[in-house]
């Protein structure tokens, strides 16, 4: 874990749907109250993360050179998962718990794709929640994405990644 980094440069290479169909079964093992599973994954490959790009621009109202550059951003990866919070009438499990289920979801998966030698970043942006969005994903009234994780090959040369350590003291207090 303390060498897991994100990677917001990555290569053409991504792992295929049947490469990730495992990791999706190993993701759900997240602690998951009364096993609602709320949640659910959503593959963008090719040009679909056009859509997706025209949905921001659509959504930022922006033309000119800033709409194309909006427009690119989903091109970043070749594959995007679009992580998606399913909640379920439930009188037992609040939806915070079932979005915190679904939040575990996208970083188990994140933790995994990394295990499995993929570049993973996990990306939303101001227009993560917009109707266009919304609309292009297919989601429900009950549905709300917590973003995407772009996945692609690890560029040749990569050095690991060095970030500066926490004092667990900050975070870790005690009732007494
Ligand atoms: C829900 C969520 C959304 C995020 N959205 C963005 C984003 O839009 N842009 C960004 O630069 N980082 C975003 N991040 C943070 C990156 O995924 C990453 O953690 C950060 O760049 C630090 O790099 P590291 O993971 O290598 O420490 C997001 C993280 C989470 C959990």
């Amino acid at each position: 874990m303390q060498g897991r980094r994100s990677h917001s440069k990555v290569t053409t290479d991504a792992p295929t749907r049947a490469e990730l169909m495992p990791l999706v079964g190993a993701a759900a093992r997240v602690a998951d109250h009364g096993a609602l599973r709320p949640w659910r994954v959503i593959e963008l490959r090719g040009n679909t993360r056009d859509l997706l790009g025209a949905a921001f621009v659509e959504a930022s109202g922006l033309g000119g050179p800033d709409a194309a550059k909006l427009a690119g951003k989903p091109l970043r990866a070749p594959l995007l998962l679009a992580i998606v919070a399913r909640r379920v009438p439930s009188d037992k499990v609040e939806v915070w718990e079932q979005d915190a289920a679904a939040a575990g979801v996208g970083h188990l998966l994140s933790l995994l794709l990394t295990d499995a030698g993929w570049g993973v970043m996990w990306r939303t942006g101001s227009h993560t929640r917009s109707r266009p969005v919304r609309e292009l994903h297919g989601l429900r009234n009950s549905e709300e994405l917590l973003g995407w994780l772009y996945v692609g090959g690890i560029p040749p040369g990569c050095k690991p990644g060095v970030r500066l350590p926490i004092d667990p003291n900050d975070h870790l207090s005690a009732l007494d």
